[in-house]
């Protein structure tokens, strides 16, 4: 057949999170459309990201809930890993989260959607890998991104692997080189851990997960480090593919002797990169920013004053499930609308890390704060005597709240510790309210809960605030282990 020319009002090239959500937006306005995918629909959070993830996480979890039997005085053995059956679960329920996609997918009109990769030959134009083409009045960006891969890892050889190929195990490796202690790397290397998998955790710089806070940086630090082999500043001399695995010579700290380990795999966990170096804009008019992402604004989603949009992990941003939803319907709004262009605002920045303690990221990161010279004041609390945590035996973790010493108001927060997937919303709620420290002391703490910790934090911070009524801190009625 020869090559078609189609022309559409909208074109979206990508039909993840992104590109799905844009779709939806685009067609409540016009029929005229064109959903481009190049690889398997099903998204890249339910096929190798968010949902498998927390599957491999769910038994591990379970597991080591088991090894702490004896400090409870239970009696009970440890239960063996049955790696196949594990993987298996993973692999079903994975594929029941990619059928509900597919189900959305196939429930799209079939003449919007075209299954080819896309390029730009102009600002309007698109080539697609099938031979076809197409000329779009307006475009969205919505291609994700990728596992970001160090050539120094490409000695590992068929060993290297991502995520992308973690989920389709159909068994547990006996061992695994895990690189980057960043958000992936700390939940699959804990949860492969747990597993029974000889694990080993490669950082760099002394970064652990989105932390920017020194103190909650370090505290994590130290309680990752008991829990795994973990070399956070280490130094890697040498990754070479052997007989029987990776070999890697390294040093644990700067000043260690070298060490020499061999694994079956090396994962690389090492950030994730934007699909917008294969797309051909540099056949565009586009002004790109240093990491060759287009410049746009975050709040319309529109690139300069142009007729194209970038929406998810693609302008690498924000690269996490709920914005990629959220920015690719202001997309898909927007580019239907266009040339009238809606700003919308945007949601409080919220992060949690799937961990051991877990990790909870809101509003105002301390870096964010600091290098913006804002005056603010900290409001700290351990987990460590805190009285649910410590009943519950979870009684790690810190919390580090920011607090507006002018207004009052509640900045952000960087935390570890129990429960961090749920006072982190609590948080990012009260401060999308912006409601000030006070104001949040008024609602009410139930007891005895690990919200209490979190309540304790934000007496702190208002003491630290030298904002008035100061309640009496670890004060009686507040129950006992507050
Ligand atoms: C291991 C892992 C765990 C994660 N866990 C979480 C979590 O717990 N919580 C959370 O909030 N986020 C998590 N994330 C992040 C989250 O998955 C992403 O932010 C989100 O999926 C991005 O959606 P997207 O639409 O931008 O990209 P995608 O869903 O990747 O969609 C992009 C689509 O574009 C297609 N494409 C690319 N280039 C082209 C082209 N040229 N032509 C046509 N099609 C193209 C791709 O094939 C793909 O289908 C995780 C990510 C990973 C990797
Ligand atoms: N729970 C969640 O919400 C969740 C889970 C997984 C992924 N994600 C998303 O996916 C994104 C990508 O995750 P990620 O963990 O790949 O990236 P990341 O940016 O979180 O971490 C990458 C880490 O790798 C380190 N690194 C880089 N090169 C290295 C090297 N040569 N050796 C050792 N370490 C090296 C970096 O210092 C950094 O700490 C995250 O930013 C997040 O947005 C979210």
């Amino acid at each position: 057949m020869s090559p078609q020319k189609k022309h559409v009002e909208i074109a979206i090239i990508g039909t993840g999170t992104s590109g799905m959500g844009a779709y939806r937006e685009a067609r409540k306005m016009t029929d005229s459309i064109a959903l481009i995918e190049g690889g398997e629909y099903g998204t890249t959070c339910a096929r190798v990201g968010c949902m498998p993830s927390k599957l491999l996480i769910a038994p591990a979890e379970v597991r080591h809930r088991a090894e702490l039997f004896s400090q409870f005085g239970l009696k009970g053995s440890i239960p063996d890993v049955d790696g196949a059956a594990v993987m298996q679960r993973v692999r079903n329920e994975r594929d029941r989260f990619v059928a509900f996609v597919n189900e959305d997918v196939e429930e799209f009109d079939a003449k919007h959607k075209i299954k080819a990769y896309a390029k730009f030959v102009d600002d309007h134009t698109l080539a697609l890998s099938n031979g076809d083409s197409i000329k779009a009045e307006r475009i969205i960006i919505a291609t994700g991104s990728r596992p970001n891969i160090p050539n120094f890892f490409n000695s590992a050889e068929d060993r290297l692997i991502t995520n992308d190929d973690v989920f389709d195990w159909t068994d547990l490796p006996k061992s695994v080189a895990v690189f980057g202690a960043g958000v992936i790397g700390l939940e699959l290397g804990q949860a492969l851990f747990r597993l029974g998998v000889k694990v080993h955790l490669f950082g760099a710089e002394d970064l652990v997960g989105p932390l920017s806070d020194p103190a909650v940086r370090n505290y994590a630090l130290e309680t990752f480090k008991k829990k795994f082999p973990f070399h956070s500043s280490g130094e890697v001399k040498e990754i070479k593919r052997v007989d029987n695995g990776v070999q890697i010579t390294f040093r644990s700290k700067p000043d260690d002797d070298i060490t020499v380990e061999t694994f079956d795999y090396l994962l690389a966990a090492t950030g994730r990169r934007a699909n917008v170096d294969n797309i051909g804009l540099e056949n565009t008019s586009l002004k790109l920013d240093k990491r060759g992402v287009p410049l746009y604004d975050p709040l319309s989603m529109q690139c300069g004053n142009s007729h194209i949009f970038i929406a998810g992990d693609a302008n690498s941003d924000i690269p996490l499930l709920h914005e990629a939803s959220d920015e690719g319907r202001l997309a898909g709004e927007n580019a239907a609308r266009y040339p009238s262009v809606y700003k919308r605002a945007r949601k409080v920045p919220l992060g949690i890390v799937f961990s051991d303690p877990q990790i909870g990221t809101v509003g105002k990161s301390y870096r964010e704060l600091s290098e913006n010279g804002v005056d603010f004041a900290i409001g700290e609390v351990s987990f460590e005597n805190q009285g649910r945590s410590r009943v519950m035996l979870m009684n790690k973790g810190l919390m580090r709240l920011y607090g507006d010493r002018d207004t009052g108001i509640l900045l952000g927060g960087e935390m570890i510790g129990p429960g961090q997937e749920h006072l982190a919303h609590l948080l990012a709620w009260t401060i999308q309210m912006r409601m000030t420290v006070e104001e949040i002391l008024q609602l009410p703490f139930y007891h005895p809960v690990i919200e209490e910790g979190l309540r304790s934090a934000l007496r702190v911070l208002l003491q630290e605030m030298g904002m008035g009524p100061q309640p009496p801190l670890n004060c009686i009625d507040c129950g006992p282990g507050a």
